[in-house]
């Protein structure tokens, strides 16, 4: 995991540990080891510790916490020993000096880094602090104020950043074009012309813990709380982070560990942590699908898109952001010029903000070719519709494309419900269609629902989870159902929600409940944002608006959401929906006319109002919700918990520090859960969303918990 070379009297310790050179005890080993070699070898006249590969340590090895490895040679002890040794260190960073990588770092007497790498202590986003002497050798380093907030907020920051802050003592130009290997090598070299250099230097100043932290006033402190609670609301780790690091101002180094340690440790164990790490690692297993090998995947290297519009624009900036050329096709040149125009302002606003340069701006749009022919899509390799949600318009678009396009290419429809067999039975390749469902506005949110139908086959799904990740998507595979996994199980979701508003809640009654969930927002906020003529355009399509055609034994609860649109209350747009807005603002104010709508509307429909608590609404949105996952997971169209917890925290806002609807149902218990269905169902047999899932019955039957279900069955199939 490390190994050990002498070049020209300077010991250098390369960290082996792929890909990302993790801090797993077998290196913390390997590091100890080699310093114990230098130390003892006269030769020796300093040291260097470098990442081998593309990277310095990205961090702690994450799945060292639950398995309590970290406490073996634990990193803060290691950390001290790299500190004290009598011989300087020189660390040489490239890649990602992340987390437990950058405390190595500030361990070390000198950091010199390549141009091209980044530090960061992201450990806040994992539920814990940098609790290897981060929180309390950074503010020694460059002073509280700058580092609570890379400590705080987690973000990572690139190296000339770094070194205008005083991180870093020197930087290793390295050009984009240069190679990993290059970068390296450049990087080595200057480390040891550095150690050489300082070989005989006084280490006195050059040990961090040694220096001095300038105390800063108590409304600082304030001033970032308040902040982090606005920005990451319902998280522990950045507050309790903030106490260490003001531990690091008031307490000598050795006492400042301390209370840094303390913190720690409750953050080590509690729920928050646990659920942040496990998204770490769902996030990272979308990928790993049984069945699939994503290397039989083949490249994508040219794209269209069709349908100019706010989704097939966003589409196409993904694309053409990553140096992918496209193909962006409207039947109207009207509708074409203002996708055009949309995009080229998305590109003059990122240079206005400075997240660009005009010059890779300009190189972007290069990439794209606006067209009103079919016909300069024949030699893409990959096309996306996204045209009106109505599948006879999908299908004759799929059908027009198969008969254009090369026998190759991969057809995609960007579809949020409809049945991607029928619009796949449009053409002669099945197997080369698939459902890609990108989230609105396609070009920030990260989450894709890649749908799979019948007969797609392996290489397709494959190829487009590939490039999903080339355009930095998180794909998640799902099965073909209405809805897909996320709109599946919003509609029982938001089926509670307007069930209780028939009951006696109010909008704002089950939005607070939800906000204080820890959802960005409630569901009737969500829906006005959207539009509620969306929700309309789908119980129309489900044929349920005509009473007439609604199945008598099952409870409609939309009646006022189909009234509100009669009203022609779609939401913000119309300045008024499940709430009335200002002129231009997002904020709703509860409107009269809808609360006297909705109470109307219970008495018609037979309800006596009651107050319904803040208990009952959150389990029955919630509950309700996880019982639809389990009928995903049990049904085959999530493949694992996992997916769906994705899905729903970069789709829908589920709050990450509750780890996602699947894991958070294991918190809370599935015992619990399944006895609180049977009884809202009992009171109420005509909602379909209360009939529990037999999988999760069977598992709250017999104690069991989901995550180590799933892990079992996933690995009894990989052995067959
Ligand atoms: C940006 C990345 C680094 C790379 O991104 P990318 O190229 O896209 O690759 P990925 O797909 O993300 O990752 C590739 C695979 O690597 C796995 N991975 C990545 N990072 C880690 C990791 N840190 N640990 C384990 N595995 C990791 C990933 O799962 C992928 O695996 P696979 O291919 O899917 O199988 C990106 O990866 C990234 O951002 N990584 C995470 C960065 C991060 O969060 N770092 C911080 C980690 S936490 C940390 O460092 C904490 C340190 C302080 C705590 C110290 C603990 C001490 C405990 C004991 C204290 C006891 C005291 C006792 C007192 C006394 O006695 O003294």
């Amino acid at each position: 995991m490390t190994s050990y070379k002498t070049i020209k009297d300077v010991a250098v310790i390369t960290i082996e540990n792929p890909p990302v050179n993790a801090l797993s005890l077998a290196v913390r080993e390997g590091i100890l080891d080699g310093l114990s070699r230098a130390s003892k070898d006269d030769t020796v006249c300093a040291i260097v510790i470098i990442g081998g590969g593309r990277t310095f340590p990205a961090g702690a090895d994450i799945s060292e916490f639950a398995n309590g490895k970290a406490f073996t040679k634990p990193l803060p002890q290691i950390i001290e020993k790299i500190e004290s040794t009598q011989k300087p260190i020189v660390c040489a960073i490239h890649g990602t000096a992340f987390g437990g990588g950058l405390e190595v770092a500030l361990g070390c007497h000198y950091r010199i880094a390549s141009t091209r790498s980044k530090v960061g202590l992201p450990e806040v986003n994992l539920g814990i602090l940098p609790g290897a002497g981060g929180t309390q050798r950074l503010p020694r380093l460059i002073g509280v104020w700058l580092a609570a907030e890379m400590i705080c907020s987690g973000k990572p920051i690139e190296a000339v950043d770094a070194d205008a802050k005083g991180i870093l003592d020197d930087l290793v130009e390295i050009s984009s074009l240069e190679s990993v290997q290059t970068e390296y090598d450049k990087l080595l070299d200057a480390a040891i012309t550095l150690a050489l250099r300082v070989k005989n230097h006084s280490l006195e100043g050059k040990r961090v813990s040694q220096l001095k932290v300038e105390p800063v006033s108590d409304f600082f402190y304030e001033q970032l709380a308040l902040q982090i609670s606005k920005n990451a609301r319902g998280m522990n780790a950045p507050l309790q982070a903030l106490k260490a690091v003001k531990a690091s101002a008031m307490f000598p180094f050795k006492e400042g560990m301390q209370r840094e340690q303390q913190i720690l440790g409750r953050l080590f164990v509690s729920s928050q942590a646990k659920a942040l790490q496990h998204i770490f690692f769902a996030e990272r297993q979308t990928m790993k699908i049984p069945g699939i090998d994503m290397k039989k995947g083949v490249p994508i290297k040219f794209v269209g898109v069709i349908g100019a519009g706010m989704m097939g624009s966003g589409i196409a900036i993904n694309f053409i952001k990553k140096g992918i050329p496209v193909v962006l096709i409207d039947a109207e040149q009207e509708f074409l010029d203002r996708g055009v125009k949309a995009i080229e302002d998305y590109f003059k606003g990122r240079v206005k903000k400075g997240k660009t340069t005009r010059f890779l701006a300009d190189r972007s749009l290069g990439y794209l070719r606006p067209s009103l022919h079919y016909e300069d899509l024949s030699n893409v390799d990959l096309v996306i519709e996204a045209v009106f949600e109505n599948l006879d318009v999908k299908k004759s678009v799929l059908k027009h494309l198969d008969e254009i396009c090369k026998p190759q290419t991969i057809l995609c429809t960007n579809t949020s419900t409809l049945d991607i067999d029928q619009i796949a039975s449009a053409t002669n390749r099945p197997d080369r269609v698939i459902g890609t469902h990108f989230f609105s506005p396609a070009n920030v949110m990260r989450l894709m629902e890649n749908v799979a139908g019948s007969k797609t086959s392996e290489r397709t799904i494959a190829s487009v989870m590939q490039i999903s990740k080339t355009i930095s998507k998180i794909p998640v595979l799902v099965g073909n159902c209405f809805g897909f996994i996320g709109n599946r199980m919003l509609f029982p979701y938001n089926n509670q929600a307007n069930a209780l508003l028939q009951e006696g809640a109010f909008p704002h009654d089950v939005d607070k409940v939800l906000y204080d969930f820890g959802f960005p927002m409630g569901l009737f906020q969500m829906s006005d944002l959207a539009g509620n003529d969306i929700g309309l355009h789908i119980r129309k399509a489900q044929g349920i608006v005509d009473p007439s055609q609604r199945d008598p034994n099952e409870r409609y609860v939309s009646t006022t959401a189909d009234k509100l649109c009669e009203m022609k209350r779609f939401g913000v747009k119309s300045s008024k929906g499940w709430y009335s807005y200002a002129k231009g603002s997002r904020k709703g104010r509860p409107d009269k006319e809808v609360m006297d709508l909705i109470v109307e509307n219970s008495k018609a429909e037979g309800f006596v109002r009651r107050n319904i608590s803040a208990k009952e609404i959150e389990e029955r949105c919630l509950y309700a919700l996880i019982n639809e996952g389990f009928k995903c997971l049990e049904e085959g169209m999530a493949y694992k918990p996992g997916d769906i917890d994705i899905i729903w925290i970069y789709g829908y806002g589920f709050p990450p520090q509750k780890g996602g609807p699947m894991h958070y149902a294991d918190a809370v218990g599935l015992k619990k859960i399944y006895d609180s269905i049977l009884q809202y169902g009992k009171a109420d047999p005509k909602t379909s969303a209360w009939k529990p899932s037999k999988l999760l019955e069977q598992l709250a039957s017999s104690g069991k918990k989901l995550a180590k279900y799933w892990t079992k069955k996933l690995k009894a199939q990989s052995n067959l």
